[in-house]
């Protein structure tokens, strides 16, 4: 068992991760900044609260993750300072609305309708001063901390800790957001279901299934019915998953 101890993830877990209100209905979020903070109202619980290991999430001074979870887009508005708002990266899948002075990142929004998490946005919610907020459940993009420069040595103790504290780590993302994306990305490439029953033989092919017999295995077997064609789009379904999540950057 690797060694947990000084291994630090994130100031709102590292003491102990606070807990679910079941009643809790949303707060505002603020920049760092000392004067003129950029201020956002989340009038929803959140979901999929989540540590990120990623390098484009927002992280606070010193921590190795993001902690991020989404909500709905209706329920976030600006309302104090929003000129102060620029976006990081418009290319990106998530459009990351950052404070131009503190840098912090406000919220994420996803602009393609076709997206798997299109009309979700991604929030911080340790930038609240309320108390309820949905717990992180799980930690997502482990493995990428090694982008921003820690030793790949302390991969071990930093999964053990993950998994101490009840994150179960991921070198992406859950198994029940990978499985929302694959199930986007099978509905829109039109992929039907391997469960689906096949299809009655017709007559003409059933007799020449009997003219052949079981004398030539090669035969028998060829004339099984072949797999499902591939969707139209080509490359791996994980490689196809992580295009659409990622935005092709894979
Ligand atoms: N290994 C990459 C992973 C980046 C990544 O894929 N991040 C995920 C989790 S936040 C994502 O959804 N990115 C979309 C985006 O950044 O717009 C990194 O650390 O930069
Ligand atoms: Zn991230």
């Amino acid at each position: 068992m690797a060694n947990t101890d000084g291994v630090l993830i994130h100031p709102a877990v590292d003491n102990g991760i606070k807990q679910t209100d079941p009643n809790f209905s949303g707060g505002v979020l603020s920049c760092l900044c000392s004067t003129n903070p950029v201020k956002v109202r989340v009038s929803a619980q959140t979901a999929h609260n989540h540590v990120c290991g990623c390098t484009k999430c927002w992280k606070p001074e010193g921590a190795v993750f993001s902690q991020i979870a989404v909500v709905s887009r209706d329920a976030v508005e600006v309302l104090e300072n929003g000129d102060k708002l620029e976006i990081v990266n418009a290319d990106a899948p998530i459009q990351r609305h950052r404070c131009r002075e503190c840098g912090v990142h406000m919220y994420g929004r996803i602009e393609n309708t076709g997206h798997p998490f299109h009309g979700l946005d991604f929030v911080h919610t340790e930038l609240s001063p309320e108390e309820g907020w949905s717990a992180p459940e799980f930690a997502a993009f482990v493995s990428s901390i090694i982008e921003s420069g820690v030793d790949p040595s302390r991969m071990d103790g930093i999964r053990a800790r993950l998994r101490e504290l009840g994150l179960h780590p991921y070198d992406t993302l859950s198994p029940p957001l990978m499985d929302a994306i694959a199930a986007h990305v099978a509905k829109t490439s039109g992929v039907t279901s391997r469960a689906a029953p096949q299809e009655e033989k017709s007559d003409t092919r059933r007799d020449e299934e009997t003219a052949a017999g079981n004398e030539n295995r090669e035969t028998a077997s060829a004339s099984t019915p072949p797999p499902p064609p591939p969707p139209a789009e080509s490359g791996s379904i994980i490689g196809r998953l992580l295009n659409r999540l990622l935005g092709g950057s894979r």
